[in-house]
C-alpha cells in the first residue's frame, strides 16, 4: 500500500521519465511507498482534432489550455464516492511553497498535479477542478512540470521511510527553521583551505554547538526575516546578541 500517490497530469510525460528513475522516488516505488501516475492530458482531449489549446476570447496573444481535457481527466481519476483529494494547479499566482505546506501535503495519500503550459489555463479549470494553486517562487517558467517535480521531491522526503536515515529529513535546516550549517569532508586542508579545528575534535556536545551558532549566523546574515519564527533558546539569544554587537564595531 504506498503512503502516497501522485497523479500529475501533463502535455510533457517524457520530462518525468529521468526524474523518476533518477531520484529517491525510484528506490520509494521499489519499496512500495510512493506511486506516481504520469498522464497526457491529451489523452481527454475528446474533440476531433484531440485539441488542448485555443485562442483567449477577447483576443491577446498566446493560447489558453481549453477547460475540457481538465474535467474529462478529474472525472476518470477521482471516483465520486471518495473524498476528492487535493488538485495542485502550479502557477505563479499560487500560495509560495514553504517547507511548512510541504509537510502539510505529505500528510494527504493522494495528490494530483496540474502542469500548465501556453498561455496557462481557462479560469474555470482553476475555479472548478483545481483545489489549490501553488507557486514554487515568484518566476516565470515556460509550464508546469518542473514545480511539478519539486512539489513531488520535497513532498517524498517527507514521507517515513523514503530517505534512507530518517534523521535527516528531520534535522532539514527548514525543519528547524534555520539555514543549513557549512558541511566538510575530507581532505582536512585542501590547497591550504581548512576544515575548522572544532569539526575534527571529535567533542560531540562541541561540534552540535557549532554547528547550531554557524546556522544562526548564516539566517542572521543572509535571511534575518527567518529568525522571527524560530524557537530561539536563551543560548541562542546570547549568540545573536553577539553578532549584533560584532557589526556595530
Ligand atoms: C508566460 N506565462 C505562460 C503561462 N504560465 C502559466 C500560467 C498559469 C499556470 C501555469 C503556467 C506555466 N508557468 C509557470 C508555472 C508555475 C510557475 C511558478 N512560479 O510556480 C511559474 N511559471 C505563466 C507564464
Amino acid at each position: 500500500m504506498a503512503t502516497i500517490r501522485f497523479d500529475v497530469l501533463t502535455l510533457f510525460p517524457d520530462m518525468f521519465t529521468g526524474f523518476i528513475q533518477n531520484s529517491m522516488i525510484q528506490k520509494a516505488h521499489e519499496k512500495g511507498l510512493i506511486e506516481t501516475r504520469i498522464i497526457n492530458f491529451r489523452d481527454y482531449a475528446f474533440n476531433k482534432h484531440r485539441t488542448v489549446d485555443d485562442i483567449p476570447y477577447g483576443g491577446g496573444d498566446g493560447m489558453v489550455l481549453k477547460p475540457e481535457p481538465f474535467f474529462e481527466a478529474i472525472d476518470d481519476l477521482i471516483d465520486p464516492n471518495e473524498e476528492k483529494p487535493p488538485v495542485l494547479l502550479m502557477s505563479p499566482q499560487g500560495e509560495r511553497l514553504t517547507q511548512q505546506k510541504v509537510n502539510q501535503l505529505a500528510t494527504h495519500s493522494r495528490l494530483i498535479l496540474l502542469c500548465g503550459h501556453y498561455a496557462g489555463f481557462d479560469e474555470r479549470i482553476h475555479q472548478y477542478v483545481a483545489t489549490e494553486e501553488i507557486s514554487i517562487g515568484d518566476y516565470v517558467l515556460t509550464g508546469g512540470e518542473l514545480p511539478a517535480m519539486i512539489i513531488m521531491d520535497s513532498v517524498s522526503r517527507q514521507i517515513p521511510g523514503v530517505l534512507g536515515n530518517t534523521l535527516s529529513a528531520q534535522n532539514d535546516s527548514f525543519a528547524d527553521g534555520l539555514l543549513e550549517y557549512p558541511q566538510y569532508t575530507r581532505p582536512a586542508e585542501y590547497r591550504g583551505y581548512q576544515v575548522p579545528e572544532v569539526l575534527l575534535s571529535g567533542h560531540h556536545l562541541r561540534i552540535e554547538k557549532w554547528r547550531r551558532q554557524e546556522s544562526l549566523r548564516r539566517t542572521w546574515e543572509r535571511r534575518p526575516e527567518l529568525l522571527d519564527k524560530v524557537t530561539l533558546t536563551e543560548e541562542d539569544r546570547i549568540f545573536l546578541r553577539q553578532l549584533e554587537d560584532q557589526q556595530g564595531e
